[in-house]
């Protein structure tokens, strides 16, 4: 099967650090593939690559087998990739509605009616409906993830890049969270998630590649690649969890 996303030989460097140091990577249409590694592994680094938030160093970047390397972020987000970031960044001073809406427009290129309804359907799908007219700014944590999720959703993505969604929220929230991402997975949206929370992940994920030092050190069978000694040994010997 051709992957929908993939990256052969990516390299990003900022000055003498390769942050990202020779990385293929690819993402099967409905799969949901996991990215764990231990801090500073590259793995933000990565989805900025695939984004489209900076240059890559060398390597070639496929949507569809078609490079996109050379395409800039907002071209390929209206191509289908769509990131949520580790900081959730809503516009603080709109509200949870017209967050979602402007994504819809910028993102989607809807216009503004389109992007009426298509905002509504992606509140209730993320559980935001009930909070439409509240500022961003005044939402709790989980609520911020949702509208970070919903922000992504808005640009109509085929393939949706999460950076530590699950990071901060109680055990209760990391379930619906969970639970929501489980849903997308359900309706076919291709996911690729980095998460340390390694048993939210492991819920979720088909396939599982392991980082390092800007390297793939395992990928393969979520648990398989736990159970690696170089893994296991790129996480200090502590129990990863
Ligand atoms: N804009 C930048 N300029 C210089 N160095 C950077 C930049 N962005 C990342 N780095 C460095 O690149 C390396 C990889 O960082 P990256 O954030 O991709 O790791 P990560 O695996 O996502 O880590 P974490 O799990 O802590 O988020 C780190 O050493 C980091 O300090």
């Amino acid at each position: 099967m051709q992957a929908l996303l993939s990256g052969q030989g990516l390299v990003k460097s900022f000055g003498r650090l390769r942050a990202v140091d020779g990385v293929d990577i690819a993402v099967h249409p409905g799969e949901a593939l996991g990215i764990v590694g231990p801090n500073g592994a590259g793995k933000t680094t990565l989805f900025g690559a695939l984004a489209g938030a900076f240059p890559l160093s060398a390597g070639t970047i496929r949507l569809d087998g078609a490079a996109i390397t050379a395409l800039p972020a907002a071209r390929r987000c209206a191509l289908g990739i769509a990131r949520t970031h580790q900081i959730p960044r809503p516009f603080l001073g709109l509200s949870v509605f017209e967050n979602v809406q402007v994504a819809a427009r910028a993102g989607g290129a809807l216009d503004a009616d389109a992007s009426v309804g298509t905002a509504a359907g992606i509140l209730s799908r993320t559980g935001l409906h009930d909070l439409a007219n509240r500022p961003a700014g005044a939402l709790g944590l989980l609520d911020r993830k949702r509208l970070e999720l919903a922000r992504a959703l808005a640009t109509q993505p085929r393939v949706l890049l999460l950076d530590e969604i699950g990071g901060g929220l109680t055990e209760a929230e990391l379930e619906q969270l969970v639970a929501l991402i489980l849903g997308l997975k359900a309706q076919g949206l291709t996911i690729v998630w980095i998460e340390h929370i390694l048993h939210a992940l492991l819920q979720v994920i088909d396939r599982l590649v392991c980082m390092a030092q800007g390297r793939v050190l395992a990928e393969g069978a979520p648990q398989t690649v736990m159970a690696d000694a170089q893994v296991r040994a790129a996480y200090l010997g502590s129990d990863p969890e």
